[in-house]
């Protein structure tokens, strides 16, 4: 039994997020403590991410306190952590995937397509701004920053129509109700890694990457390998207008990817690539992502 310290953003989700893996760590025999911290991210409210640094803002403080000893190991949404991690830090576990589907909220109207002509729909995601144009193009796209509270919050208070999150964070914080519709990942292709959890650690502590290694789910890792593969052969930011999403074809061994990359400077143009291969390691995975960018490059999308 080991003792282990978790830094942890402080939102609700990300406090669900950590807490959920302690629970995981428990039942492995482990005692763990809990850190949390603010990062720049959560304090920078009224400008769009990818303006003033992009989502790494969410994971700098985090790696700090591993880099220094205060922490042992940092609890993050797979899909915030970027491709590429600072020397001296591991990915070393990412945990079963929740629904990586994006959801429809609204008080009023029950999917995207009952929204009137014109209507309001917020997201400062840049994917989810190309997706939905090119759903709907007569859509106002309007930003919508903070945590999930306070996004329901601007959603209750009229600022908008609609708004659009990821399915598994409102699921996590007994929110479902709020759920309108799902859109299918055919309809609006989630985010590389979104419904994942992923464990950060110093890559000089094997002794935490083993105690970690029981909470790894395999197949997760493996398909977030792939999305995350397609994510960094583009460039890398988090702050692309990109979606990549792999499944398995059950019980074949095969993991089919699609991805999608929408031109900001051509709103409504979409370019969408598929591939598909047999997996049996993170080699394997990774290569499947690299085909399925090469396809959108091929076809024209542009690195960031
Ligand atoms: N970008 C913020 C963020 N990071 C992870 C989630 C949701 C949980 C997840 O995808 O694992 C969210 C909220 C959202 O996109 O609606």
């Amino acid at each position: 039994m080991t003792h282990f310290v978790i830094a942890t953003r402080e939102s609700r989700l990300a406090l669900w997020q950590a807490e959920h893996v302690k629970a995981r760590l428990q039942e492995q025999g482990h005692s763990v403590a809990l850190l949390g911290m603010t990062t720049r991210g959560d304090q920078i409210l009224d400008r769009t991410l990818s303006k003033v640094g992009g989502k790494g803002l969410f994971v700098k403080e985090l790696e700090a306190a591993l880099e220094d000893g205060r922490a042992d190991l940092a609890v993050h949404s797979l899909k915030d952590v970027p491709m590429e991690l600072p020397a001296g830090f591991a990915l070393a576990a990412v945990l079963e995937r929740e629904d990586p589907r994006d959801a429809f909220v609204s008080p009023h109207f029950e999917s995207l397509a009952a929204l009137p002509q014109g209507a309001v729909v917020g997201t400062s995601s840049l994917r989810r701004t190309v997706l939905l144009q090119a759903l709907r193009p007569d859509l106002r796209i309007e930003p919508l920053r903070g945590n999930l509270d306070t996004r329901l919050r601007k959603l209750d208070e009229g600022h908008y129509a609609a708004i659009v999150l990821a399915a598994a964070g409102l699921k996590r914080l007994g929110l479902d109700a709020r759920i309108r519709s799902v859109f299918e990942p055919a309809q609006m292709l989630p985010a590389a890694g979104q419904g994942a959890l992923g464990i950060e650690v110093r890559s000089e502590r094997p002794e935490v990457v083993a105690a970690l290694a029981p909470l790894l789910h395999r197949p997760t890792w493996l398909a977030t390998a792939a999305e995350r593969a397609v994510s960094r052969a583009m460039g890398g930011s988090c702050s692309m207008p990109l979606a990549a999403h792999a499944q398995w074809h059950e019980g074949e061994g095969v993991l089919g990817i699609v991805a999608a990359w929408g031109d900001e400077q051509q709103p409504g143009r979409l370019l969408q690539a598929s591939a598909q291969a047999v997996v049996a390691d993170e080699a394997q995975a990774q290569a499947l992502g690299l085909a399925v960018a090469d396809r959108l490059l091929a076809a024209g999308a542009r690195r960031a």
